[in-house]
């Protein structure tokens, strides 16, 4: 069953139609970069593969299921992560999260009563992102980087096998940005997971992602990134003529005369 199944699918916030009548398939163990215009509907697709946005029309499967609230299957990283308390350590970050209100876990699970079973599963996320080092440093003086590493960490919890990963690369340089896309990308592997990543800049993704879906007026398509980022998919998605540049390996799409990735 594939990660993440839409047919015919409408999306409406308020009066505003987010989706119209998409349809498309995420591959098991796929790489999906996601892009789009600001105010598309990037973030409210991931939320409604979550089960938080309701579908107007259509149906959204997730490994074969229909979506809805809690589905252990899936690890969330979201745009703007709840404010955390800085006095927290690394480890006292992943575990509010294990303990909280989270994507997956069992609704039977209480603090204390899975000590062992946190502690390692607390370790087995950390050992994945590779941040074993800042467990015991407090979060308020960790790096962007590092605090999204922890914040991958957590989506990882409870082993998830598809992840949302919504703008895990705002705020990054560039060189960061390419390393949270390298780590994200060894972990799919290791673990055989399907990773669905919102972004505004394509060229970090290159390389990497085997798909692309690109949302837009309503609209959505996927495909490889020759099928997809190309002037006349884009220009129709972006509702005016849309330049896509190639230059030094790099990838330059112009709308209205402003580089948008
Ligand atoms: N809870 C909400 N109530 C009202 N409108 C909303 C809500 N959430 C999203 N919207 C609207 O839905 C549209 C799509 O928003 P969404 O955040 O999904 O876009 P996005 O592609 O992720 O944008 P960005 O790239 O700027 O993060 C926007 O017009 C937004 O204002």
């Amino acid at each position: 069953m594939p990660p993440v199944d839409m047919a015919h699918v409408t999306l409406r916030i308020g009066d505003r139609i987010i989706l119209s009548d998409v349809g498309l398939t995420v591959p098991a163990g796929a790489f999906v970069g996601m892009l789009g215009p600001n105010g598309a509907g990037k973030s409210s697709l991931i939320r409604a593969i979550l089960g938080v946005v309701p579908v107007a029309a259509g149906r959204i499967s997730v490994f074969g299921r229909p979506v809805g609230r809690g589905n252990h299957d899936i690890g969330y990283l979201p745009q703007f992560p709840a404010r955390s308390a800085p006095r927290l350590d690394g480890r006292s970050f992943i575990a509010a999260a294990l303990h909280g209100e989270r994507w997956g876990l069992p609704c039977d699970w209480r603090p204390g009563r899975h000590r062992r079973h946190d502690a390692m599963e607390i370790d087995r996320v950390l050992d994945l992102v590779g941040a074993m080092h800042l467990a015991r440093r407090p979060i308020d003086h960790l790096s962007g980087g590092e605090r999204q590493r922890l914040l991958l960490a957590q989506a990882l919890l409870g082993r998830p096998r598809l992840l949302l990963l919504d703008e895990p690369l705002a705020s990054l340089d560039p060189h960061r940005a390419r390393e949270v896309v390298a780590l994200v990308d060894t972990i799919r592997r290791q673990l055989g997971i399907a990773v669905l990543f919102s972004t505004h800049d394509l060229n970090p993704l290159l390389g990497v992602m085997d798909r692309v879906l690109y949302v837009g007026r309503g609209a959505a398509r996927l495909g490889t990134v020759d099928e997809v980022v190309t002037g006349p998919v884009l220009s129709a998605l972006y509702g005016m003529p849309v330049e896509v540049i190639r230059a030094n390996g790099r990838i330059f799409v112009v709308a209205d005369g402003v580089v948008q990735s």
